[in-house]
């Protein structure tokens, strides 16, 4: 699956690929519900045919005076039609349960896919994330598409029972309805082709409009848009992107209201002629009353079943189109090129070596990495310092393997890590990053995400805490650990816990850094920026924590906090996608390059400000 917005149409070989997978999941998923509906489906489509020949038969009774076959044949009448309106109820019920589970079945699919992907770039590619909106969409087009072939076959049988009494009456107005269907369906599958083009064009419109939308009703952004007033133009911006959305929508739809009303006014002067011809042919006696009743009746439900059946063939093919995006993602093969033996990584011994690593996240991309040699020695800590946007975080995305080096290799203990499964690697690595996620979950289940399965024991969890300094803080929620983190969700009305509660930053900070205590056994300790929203006294608790922690281990540690990393074993600065400088805290300093800059001009800020506020005296 490339970045780039691929807008060709698949050919009908992939499409009938994407209908027999369809059909599959359906099957799987709802097999009884699927043969009720099919059954009571069967029902509902011979019902009106049974009721056209019951009621000629009537007509012509009455007008033959045949009397006593009219009080059977009304009766037969009422079964049927109280049979068929039984058949719909149930139809109706029997088809949502199938879209139902259906959609549950595609769901999962796609999202095990989805989680599949081991790598980040796809996450920020605009063309994936455009088909993953119309792959979540098609959720439940297998299941309707049951029900549209469904009812393409009831209209099947339709036309099949009123096409049997039109050739007896009139075979050569038969053919000529018949055919008229034709160009109707290829003008239909045209406009219903140029639909679905016009929906994955609008996507990025529709993105960008639900984008702005959800900026202006969630707490996140809530702050900045009543401080900087920016109401206005954020309507501005949703109602620009909707309104694009909406004339692109527009265009198709006036095409096909044209179009529909041509191809409806052309149906009408077929039955209109047909219906000339009958009166004729009544009057010169050449049919009876009853006959004359059947072929109006025939000519009705022949062309209302046909134009059901290509309303059915464009719904299908438009349902089978979306649902493609689907199948493109649930198909598509690994986002990093897998392993090439899926051996197991051994216990890190020596250490991590990055040989030459270059990496930009994508030919478009300036370089962000130009060439990077670097050993992480075993037990030991390094700490990454350096310009903002020096690369420092994308070196560690590189050493978690979220995106492979463009040039270069990255070797634990000699292996390339490109030779084992990600997810192998990554049981190795503990990690606190800077984005850390605040998940709208308990917090003891924040903390657990760090690793699930150490989590079942709550006391590792609560140990894990009280490490990072968040023990006492969790401790006091009203519901201890089961308490909500957020506010945007209500924990059950029903159940015993109140309201959610909202963390501070430098407490959420805490609680992601409980998240890498519970891996504290993993060979590689990743923390970016692990105190930035940390109290000064809160950062020196943990920055204990944390050496003992990695005492023994191997880190890794970024931060701008230079006093914070003074200890640590290497101190490596990344300057322009090079290590610039390399050393110990003395060494750096004596050298006088820029790590002895920033380290001085941090310092002398903090004493300027002990000095000028008298603090030390
Ligand atoms: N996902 C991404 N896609 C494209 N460019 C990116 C991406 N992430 C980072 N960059 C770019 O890569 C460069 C390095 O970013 P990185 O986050 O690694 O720097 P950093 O040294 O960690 O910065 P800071 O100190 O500000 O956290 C920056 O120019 C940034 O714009």
């Amino acid at each position: 699956m490339s970045g780039r917005r691929p807008a060709t149409t698949p050919t009908s070989r992939v499409l009938a690929g994407c209908a027999a997978r369809a059909a599959g999941m359906v099957w799987r998923s709802a097999p009884v519900h699927v043969l009720g509906y099919l059954a009571v489906t069967l029902v509902g489509a011979a019902a009106p045919v049974a009721v056209a020949w019951l009621t000629k038969g009537v007509l012509d009774g009455l007008a033959n005076r045949q009397t006593t076959v009219l009080l059977g044949l009304a009766v037969t009448i009422a079964v049927v039609t109280t049979a068929a309106a039984a058949a719909t109820q149930a139809a109706q019920y029997l088809r949502a349960e199938v879209d139902r589970r259906t959609a549950v079945h595609a769901k999962d699919e796609l999202f095990a896919a989805v989680t599949r992907f081991t790598g980040l770039a796809r996450f920020e590619s605009p063309a994936f994330l455009d088909r993953m909106r119309l792959a979540q969409q098609s959720a439940a087009n297998p299941g309707r598409l049951v029900d549209t072939a469904t009812s393409a076959a009831r209209s099947a049988v339709t036309v099949a029972g009123f096409v049997g009494s039109l050739v007896l009456i009139n075979p050569t107005f038969t053919v000529l309805v018949l055919l008229s269907a034709v160009p109707a369906l290829l003008i239909e599958l045209r406009l219903s082709r140029q639909r679905v083009a016009m929906l994955w064009r609008i996507g990025p419109a529709e993105r960008r409009e639900l984008f702005f939308a959800h900026l202006m009703s969630t707490a996140d952004a809530a702050k900045e848009i009543r401080l900087f007033d920016l109401g206005a133009f954020l309507r501005l911006r949703m109602l620009t992107e909707l309104r694009a959305a909406n004339a692109a929508r527009r265009r198709v739809d006036r095409r096909e209201f044209f179009v529909q009303a041509s191809l409806s006014g052309a149906s009408v002067s077929v039955a209109g002629a047909g219906l000339v011809w009958t009166i004729l042919a009544a009057g010169r006696g050449q049919l009876s009353v009853g006959d004359v009743s059947m072929f109006v009746a025939a000519v009705a439900g022949v062309q209302a079943a046909l134009n059901v059946m290509v309303s059915a063939g464009v719904m299908a093919y438009e349902q089978l189109l979306t649902f493609h995006h689907h199948v493109t993602i649930v198909t598509s093969g690994p986002d990093l090129p897998a392993p090439r033996h899926h051996g197991s990584l051994p216990e890190l011994r020596r250490g991590i070596e990055l040989r030459d690593v270059w990496f930009r996240y994508s030919d478009a991309h300036p370089w962000v990495l130009r060439g990077v040699d670097l050993f992480i020695p075993h037990g030991r800590t390094v700490a990454l310092v350096g310009r903002n946007g020096g690369g420092k975080s994308t070196l560690v995305k590189l050493l978690c393997r979220f995106y492979d080096p463009t040039r270069g290799s990255i070797l634990w203990d000699g292996v390339d890590i490109r030779d084992v499964a990600p997810e192998t690697l990554r049981a190795r690595v503990g990690a606190a990053f800077q984005d850390f996620v605040a998940y709208e979950l308990t917090a003891s289940e924040n903390i657990a995400v760090g690793d699930l399965v150490a989590a079942e024991d709550q006391a590792r969890v609560e140990r894990a805490a009280q490490e990072s300094g968040v023990h006492d803080t969790i401790a006091a929620l009203p519901h201890g650990y089961r308490t909500l983190l957020s506010r945007e969700f209500a924990p059950d009305p029903e159940g015993e816990e109140a309201d959610g509660v909202l963390l501070s930053g430098g407490q959420w900070q805490r609680v992601a850094l409980a998240r890498a205590f519970l891996r504290r056994d993993r060979d590689l300790m990743i923390l970016d920026e692990p105190s930035a929203g940390l109290d000064p006294e809160a950062e020196y608790e943990v920055h204990s924590q944390l050496a003992t922690l990695r005492s023994g281990r191997t880190s890794v540690v970024i931060s701008h906090r230079l006093g914070a990393v003074r200890d640590a074993d290497q101190i490596v600065v990344l300057a322009d996608g090079v290590v610039a400088e390399q050393g110990t805290h003395a060494e750096l300093l004596a050298d006088g390059g820029t790590y002895a800059q920033l380290f001085t001009r941090q310092a002398t800020g903090y004493r300027d400000e002990v000095h000028s506020t008298g603090v030390s005296r």
